[in-house]
């Protein structure tokens, strides 16, 4: 890692890649000039860095008072009624506002309206961001060929005549449920048209219509297709005729695809799926956001041995019945995650010290969507004029005030209307999810989600209750009481604060990316518990988990919900202790083994490669996405069974050391691997070390702290 050059501006000390960056790629065309810019930052860190600290301090008070509490209680039974009291009394929770309703002013469709899949992506990799933002629009036949929803998946290339024909019956079934005729089935279909009056289909020789004859939307053309474009729940799908085409030449009808709206909206993160360590990582990290933001993002790439390049997709032209003009978004809208409150960064530098990584998040990644918002011609991300900022890892109501406070200083700085910058609110924390209303009001202004970020929540209910016992283990702790009360909380606070038909109510990541097809019966769940979004890890994952918005009403479901009493705090508040029936030695063995094997596969391509979401095997082979989140759990959870004297440190190091061997053989075939094993002393393994044995003490148990320490060693020792 080269030695950072600092520029001085106005007071602060600025790594010269992101004053480059800002001043010659960021400022121009936004009207706003560098001094004004700098000048404006460093009034935001001198308004906002003291807070910042004083937040994270008052996490470590509150978390130190906690774990003082229940050692000094011993083996005394749980008693829900003296926690709740001395958690009030310590000002973990806090009253609840009196009733109100968010005002969060222009929202986008997408969000506010239409429920849909929400695809996450690290905004790092160019070619992944660009195909999230395309995702809006997937290929229904192409999901269900290539995944594993109709069998074991074929090879890529491969063609398979009886699977395609279950693709296509697949795909007729989803038609018949969507969009029934008014007799026979779409799998009998030999013709299809459109005139005035709308779809016409030919059964049997005779011509149907749609059993809801205004599902049909209009008719567009591209190349040899003819698009056939249909409406339900506010969700485009499209038959796309074409016999000339190989798929469409085998089917009586001429189609040749079902192309469905899949990614309504994308997160573009900067946090727990990348590794952005100094100036030069989050340079490039901004760099994709505002090519994204400007338009003009292109990646070029081999793929199946052609280089190819990919560009941000057009609009899509349809030709309504009556002959008018009707324009979908052809990509999905965009939205940012910033990183959190904890980290620092030397890229930029006040008064010789590190400052807060997310006002920097706030300030490049706002300046960078101004070119969005300020576009007068072609696709626009957000016709509303707003500014979609996900922020993550917030410990209750005072760090949302805080961000909505920053935002409005950024906001004032960057010359933007008050409330352009709306907030998705990650309830993800404990704090949050036990005064979630009261941390709603203080974004109510500008909040445009709040989604249950489980995998983070898990890591942070570990952590919290550290020293009231031993956790019952990985899926033990997720099946507990505390996870249903949590979720079923966040959707009915989320709709008694106003938010349906003006946020997203969203649920979390689908975290086996291979495995769709359990996706697709599990998942199901998210629209039908009222949510109107929920993440998904892949675009094949958002064009499955789409059909699922068909199948839900998810405004009726809603309907239903509001006004149903919100489940009290015990059950949130009661951690899922393994208390008197501790698991068997050979389950927490394997247990060991398994968050182990996580750990070092996701930590070894962070540390020595830079790759900040992974798709690892877990101990039985079934590919898992790793995150920072992901690993947050499993660090959580061996420091806690150490801590509760479980497991040995002996037995720590023996599994990690097993594990590498594990992981070292799995990651054979990548030119770029680093093994971890014989020496088992390099950063990466460091890391995952350090992450169990330091657990009960990194804050709130993150694991960026440790992640970027070693990070930065590797890029010194390895360039
Ligand atoms: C707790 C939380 O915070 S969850 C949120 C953070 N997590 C995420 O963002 C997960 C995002 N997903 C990913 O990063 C990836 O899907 C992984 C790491 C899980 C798997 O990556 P890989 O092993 O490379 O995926 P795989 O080989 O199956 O697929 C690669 C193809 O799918 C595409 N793809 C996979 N994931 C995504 C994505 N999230 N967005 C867009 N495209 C994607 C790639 O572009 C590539 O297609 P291409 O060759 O046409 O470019
Ligand atoms: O950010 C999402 C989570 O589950 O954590
Ligand atoms: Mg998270």
């Amino acid at each position: 890692m080269s030695q950072t050059r600092y520029v001085p501006k106005h007071g602060l000390e600025v790594a010269e890649e992101l004053a480059a960056f800002v001043e010659g790629q960021v400022l121009p065309g936004t009207g706003i000039d560098a001094d004004r810019f700098w000048s404006g930052y460093g009034e935001l860190l001198r308004d906002f860095g003291a807070e910042n600290r004083a937040l994270l301090d008052r996490r470590a008070e509150l978390q130190g008072r906690i774990d003082a509490w229940h050692k000094a209680r011993g083996n005394q039974p749980w008693d829900i009624t003296a926690y709740r009291a001395f958690l009030t009394e310590i000002g973990y929770l806090v009253p609840e506002p009196t009733p109100f309703a968010v005002d969060n002013g222009q929202i986008d469709p997408e969000i506010a309206q239409v429920a849909g899949p929400q695809l996450v992506v690290p905004v790092s990799n160019a070619r992944f961001a660009l195909n999230a933002a395309n995702a809006r629009w997937g290929s229904l036949y192409d999901a269900l060929y290539g995944s594993d929803v109709l069998g074991p998946p074929p090879p890529a290339g491969s063609i398979d005549p009886a699977r395609r024909e279950a693709v296509v019956a697949r795909a007729a079934q989803f038609l018949d449920e969507t969009f029934p005729l008014t007799s026979g089935s779409h799998a009998e279909v030999s013709a299809y048209d459109a005139d005035a009056e709308g779809l016409k289909a030919t059964v049997a020789g005779s011509v149907v219509t749609l059993r809801d004859p205004a599902a049909y939307v209009g008719r567009r053309t591209e190349g040899g297709d003819t698009g056939l474009v249909l409406r339900h729940n506010g969700l485009h799908v499209e038959l796309v005729v074409n016999p000339g085409h190989p798929i469409g030449a085998a089917s009586a009808s001429g189609l040749r695809d079902v192309v469905v709206e899949a990614a309504l909206s994308a997160i573009q993160d900067c946090e727990d799926s990348v590794a952005a360590v100094d100036a030069e990582d989050k340079v490039a990290v901004y760099a994709n956001w505002l090519g994204l933001m400007k338009g003009d993002l292109a990646d070029s790439f081999e793929k199946g041995g052609k280089t190819m390049t990919r560009r941000l997709a057009g609009d899509r032209q349809v030709t309504r019945p009556d002959g008018r003009t009707l324009v979908l978004q052809g990509r999905a809208l965009l939205l940012v995650r910033n990183v959190g409150l904890l980290m620092t960064t030397d890229a930029v530098r006040l008064d010789g010290q590190d400052t807060p990584e997310g006002l920097m998040d706030a300030m490049v990644t706002t300046a960078c969507a101004i070119h969005d918002i300020r576009k007068t011609e072609g696709p626009r991300n957000s016709r509303a004029g707003a500014i979609y900022v996900v922020k993550p890892k917030m410990h209750g109501p005072d760090e949302a005030a805080f961000a909505d406070r920053s935002f409005t200083k950024v906001e004032q700085i960057l010359g933007l209307p008050a409330n352009t910058v709306k907030l998705g609110l990650m309830d993800e924390e404990r704090r949050t999810s036990a005064n979630l209303a009261a941390s709603i009001h203080a974004i109510r202004n500008r909040v445009f989600f709040i989604n249950t970020g489980f995998l983070d929540r898990t890591g942070d209910e570990i952590h919290t209750s550290m020293q009231a016992g031993a956790f019952a283990g990985r899926d033990a702790t997720r099946r507990s009481g505390w996870l249903k009360a949590y979720e079923d909380r966040n959707v009915l606070i989320g709709l008694n604060c106003g938010l349906r038909g003006r946020a997203q109510i969203g649920k979390g990541m689908w975290a086996k990316p291979d495995a769709l097809a359990e996706m697709l019966g599990a998942k199901i769940a998210h629209p039908q518990s009222g949510a109107n979004t929920a993440w998904v890890p892949s675009p094949t994952a958002a064009t499955l988990h789409a059909l699922h918005y068909h199948m839900v009403d998810v405004a009726a479901r809603q309907d239903e919900l509001q006004g149903q009493p919100v489940p009290d705090l015990d059950a949130l508040l009661t951690p899922a202790l393994m208390g008197d029936t501790p698991l068997p030695q050979d389950q927490i063995l394997r247990e060991l083994d398994n968050s182990a094997q996580g750990i070092l596969g996701y930590v070894v391509r962070w540390v020595d490669q830079g790759v900040g979401c992974s798709k690892v095997p877990d101990i039985d082979d079934v590919p898992m996405m790793e995150d920072r989140a992901t690993c947050r759990i499993s660090a959580q959870l061996l420091a806690n069974w150490l801590e509760q004297r479980l497991i040995t440190r002996d037995q720590v190091e023996d599994a990690l050391r097993r594990m590498a061997l594990k992981v070292d053989e799995q990651n054979a075939g990548d030119p770029n691997y680093v093994p971890m094993a014989p020496g088992f002393d390099g950063p990466a393994f460091e890391a995952a070390r350090d992450l169990v044995l330091t657990g009960t003490t990194q804050p709130s148990g993150y694991t960026e702290p440790e992640l970027h320490a070693r990070r930065r060693q590797a890029k010194a020792l390895r360039g």
